[in-house]
């Protein structure tokens, strides 16, 4: 058979599933053959890739997150856009069958998609129901804005909770996704998509408020703060923290692994902010194909982008892992099914992106993104440990991530 790789970046239950699909993709024929490889974070596969990519030897698939969009756009000769790989291997594609958010994402300027739908989430925000019952807080009744948070977060930690709130990707959640549920900005120039000349945004008052809010939350220990991307989510799956704002996609390992009732609700919001709640961004990977292979290879690449494109396969991922039903089949199959009727938690995520965005809210393109992201993390972290203030932090990070814009844009010209 020939045999293609498949670099990715999920863990626990979300690496199991991504193994589940391989091997039922390599059961159902036999000429061609799928190895995904845990390759790290997806920083640190995107890292690796491009090291390889260099030294000949990239994967035929690599697992992108959503951050690092731009860069792979922008990097060309080192991908073959998703199109190209299914015309040239004789196969249907049909980008419109996306809901709009992914597609929309994953197009570039001229209007190609350029790599494959894969593991689209959205930041929600998930709730213990037993410590909130043992609180006296009603376990049907999750906090719907930051103002709640603080005041369960209270009773959580008088009822003698150690861990109030955590928060995974504390950069997409409060300052990515938390601009496009306030319907501000990130980034100018529509947060990127209207061109490279986008400079950053997110040192707004709106934002230096949240951030001094969640500075003082950990001050009064409501807040825990657990890590830069999806570490902290096991802090609530293990029964350590009573609430969590993170990917839709923690479902998978929450539901696997908690111990206790649980219940996804939405992202909380100001409700003092005109125009909250609009949506939440993407965020998760899209499938990105090397360039330099075989042409049979691209034919199994494209065999295997054919295999999970059926709507009963994405139905169950999405049911499955807390990942968007990345197109409407998948997610009319999921409602048909009656399966939001036992299990609703995975539904959150849908509503808060079904909704019509705004020139704000539609998404983030940013080259750069991904050492962007780290300097965010970074000064977050000097808010966190009391070394800054939020605005001179979050100054800070719009200067020094100003730079790497301007550097990108004089590059790509
Ligand atoms: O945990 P994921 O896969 O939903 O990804 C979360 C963030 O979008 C990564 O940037």
């Amino acid at each position: 058979a020939t045999e293609v790789t498949w670099w990715h970046s999920m863990t626990g239950a979300l690496g199991d599933r991504v193994a589940g699909l391989a091997d039922q993709f390599n059961k159902s024929q036999s000429e061609y053959k799928v190895n995904p490889i845990f390759k790290g974070s997806y920083d640190e596969a995107m890292a690796a890739a491009i090291a390889a990519y260099r030294a000949g030897n990239a994967p035929h698939i690599l697992q992108v997150f959503e951050v690092g969009t731009a860069t792979m756009m922008y990097s060309k000769g080192a991908i073959m856009p998703v199109t190209e790989v299914m015309k040239s291997a004789g196969e249907k594609f049909d980008a419109s069958v996306y809901v709009p958010a992914v597609a929309g994402y994953y197009t570039s300027p001229k209007g190609d998609m350029v790599s494959f739908p894969f593991n689209s989430s959205t930041t929600v925000f998930y709730y213990n129901k037993d410590m909130f019952a043992k609180a006296g807080l009603d376990p049907n009744k999750p906090p719907a804005t930051w103002q709640e948070v603080v005041s369960a977060a209270a009773k959580l930690k008088a009822n003698g909770e150690k861990c109030a709130y955590t928060t995974g990707w504390q950069s997409w959640v409060h300052l990515e996704s938390f601009s496009a549920w306030h319907n501000i900005e990130f980034a100018s120039k529509n947060n990127g998509f209207g061109g490279l000349d986008a400079r950053l945004k997110f040192n707004s008052p709106v934002h230096v408020k949240h951030i001094e809010n969640l500075a003082n939350w950990a001050k009064q220990g409501y807040f825990t703060y657990a890590g830069r991307k999806n570490e902290p989510e096991a802090k609530f799956y293990s029964g350590e923290c009573a609430m969590l704002s993170s990917s839709s996609s923690a479902y998978a390992n929450i539901s696997k692994n908690a111990k206790f009732k649980f219940a996804a609700s939405t992202l909380p919001y100001y409700s003092d902010v005109q125009g909250a709640p609009q949506n939440t961004i993407i965020g998760g990977a899209s499938l990105w194909v090397m360039s330099g292979k075989k042409t049979d290879e691209y034919k199994a690449v494209a065999k295997f982008f054919k295999f999970l494109s059926q709507p009963e396969v994405q139905a169950k991922w999405h049911q499955e892992t807390g990942y968007l039903p990345i197109t409407n089949a998948a997610y009319e199959l999921t409602k048909k099914s009656g399966f939001y009727q036992k299990s609703p938690d995975p539904e959150v995520a849908v509503q808060q992106m079904i909704v019509k965005t705004t020139a704000k809210s539609r998404g983030i393109r940013l080259g750069s993104f991904v050492q962007i992201r780290t300097i965010i993390d970074e000064e977050l972290e000097t808010v966190w440990n009391g070394k800054k203030t939020a605005q001179e932090a979050l100054d800070t990070a719009v200067r020094r991530g100003d730079e790497l814009l301007v550097r990108f844009e004089r590059a790509n010209k």
